[in-house]
């Protein structure tokens, strides 16, 4: 029985039990409190409740609770009007997202003078969320390494199995860090060529001429540097597949040169008098539409018809939230696998913000935040205090769907490059003259913080 003094109950007649109530749900507000009516009706739906279910107070007050939170259970609540009370019932709790959470459920109901069952009160306390099983992770859900179980992404993979043994070009449209190299490589792994070279380049970490050097050769003296001849990417794929990423970037006169290696099978090294004839399966990429970088007159239209045959979208991260939670544990077994830390499970609130997090470094960004976390912690649990500071600030939770960065405070190298990335509208030549940095430096470093 909880005691109270006699100032307390003038304080709260004073202060109002709906503030009062108000402020008591607000200070364990990494659990849900929620109360229904006799028909199930939710009434209150406190900031815990609106964090962890993902839903908002005005998406669910006035509504059947089984409906608003898609429960299972289609009787009185749960069976509180025959029960009373309920003490720490292990239930999962399924988010609009598609991730589910595992929480602990206490309610209690109340009953009118008459003995009607006439409401109940619900707190919910998430558990820290557990490793699945090695086996759960791997076997249904991997393609070639690619780990997924969203629809549009496994559309993806239907694709690439079935053009894997064509000779199709394939275009793959996606943000930075969605797994475009990676299913590139499934493609190339698929196909009759996977035990020839799989090759790749980005297009946008180079200058020009060092990109046309790199892609097609070039023969001793061709301009001043070049002391022997150089076997460019294409030669050296010759059976296989060369993937060009953010082939978007390629400026216009190796375009036309591309072309021609896709209309003609051959090419002229840079200084070379003779064409070298090749057999190399393509496989481009980009974050860009191609259309909008045709109709803005940066790229040839017959060049995108040549690659586009087949396109292939990869969705960004978050919206694909399911995936996170697949993606962290794939991400923390093998670091345990790795390394001296063995991590079985997620602190409920880090797990909170992991999954509400806007993710626009996508996969590669994931990755880094699972080494972080692993880096920076000890034991066996990754807590909020692992996790990097976006993700510990108070706002974090609700970020999902604001800016990351605002104003010019510039904290660290990462949020000047995520800062010049969005000035620049994710245009990477001036983001990098933004910062005054080269292309290739610039490339490199948005990499590494996986933006
Ligand atoms: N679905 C996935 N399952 C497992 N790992 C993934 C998946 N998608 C991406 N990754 C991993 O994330 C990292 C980034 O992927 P990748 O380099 O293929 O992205 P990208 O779209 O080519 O990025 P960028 O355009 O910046 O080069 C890699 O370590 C890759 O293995």
């Amino acid at each position: 029985m909880s005691q109270s003094s006699p100032f307390f109950n003038r304080w709260l007649s004073q202060i109002g039990p709906d503030q009062v109530i108000t402020i008591l749900t607000d200070l364990v507000d990494a659990g849900a409190v929620f109360a229904v009516d006799a028909g199930g009706k939710i009434l209150f739906w406190s900031k815990g409740a609106e964090k962890l279910f993902g839903l908002s107070a005005e998406a669910v007050i006035g509504k059947v609770c089984t409906e608003a939170l898609n429960c299972d259970e289609g009787r009185d609540p749960c069976g509180l009007a025959e029960h009373g009370v309920i003490k720490d019932q292990l239930v999962k709790l399924r988010r609009p997202d598609g991730n589910t959470l595992n929480c602990y459920r206490t309610a209690r109901a109340f009953f009118a003078a008459d003995g009607q069952f006439a409401g109940a009160l619900e707190f919910l306390q998430p558990r820290a969320a557990t490793a699945p099983s090695a086996k759960s992770l791997t076997d249904s859900d991997s393609f070639h390494g690619i780990l997924s179980r969203d629809p549009t992404m496994q559309e993806a993979i239907k694709i690439i199995r079935n053009v894997a043994e064509t000779e199709a070009t394939v275009l793959i449209r996606g943000e930075s860090g969605t797994g475009k190299e990676l299913v590139a490589q499934a493609l190339h792994q698929e196909s009759s060529r996977s035990n020839k070279p799989f090759l790749a380049i980005n297009c946008a970490a180079l200058t020009p001429s060092l990109l046309e050097s790199e892609l097609f050769g070039h023969v001793k003296g061709a301009f001043t540097g070049a002391m022997r001849n150089h076997a460019g990417l294409f030669q050296r794929a010759n059976g296989g597949t060369l993937f060009l990423d953010e082939v978007a970037e390629l400026p216009l006169e190796l375009q036309a040169k591309l072309l021609r290696v896709l209309q003609e099978q051959s090419f002229i090294p840079v200084g070379a008098d003779a064409a070298i004839s090749v057999d190399v399966r393509i496989i481009a990429a980009t974050h860009r539409s191609l259309r909008e970088e045709v109709k803005a007159g940066r790229f040839r239209e017959d060049l995108m018809y040549r690659l586009r045959v087949v396109p292939v979208f990869l969705p960004p991260l978050r919206e694909r939230r399911q995936d996170v939670n697949l993606l962290l544990w794939q991400c923390i077994q093998q670091h345990n696998q790795h390394g001296p830390r063995h991590v079985d499970s997620i602190a409920p609130e880090a797990m909170r913000r992991l999954l509400d997090y806007r993710w626009p470094g996508n996969v590669r960004e994931l990755k880094n935040v699972v080494e972080y976390a692993f880096a920076v912690g000890r034991g066996n649990e990754i807590t909020l205090d692992d996790l990097p500071p976006e993700f510990r600030e108070p706002a974090a939770a609700h970020r999902t769907d604001l800016p990351l960065f605002t104003g010019n405070r510039r904290v660290n190298e990462a949020d000047s490059i995520r800062e010049a990335l969005q000035t620049a509208g994710g245009h990477l030549e001036t983001a990098a003259d933004l910062l005054g940095m080269s292309r290739a430096t610039f490339w490199r470093k948005r990499k590494k913080y996986g933006l």
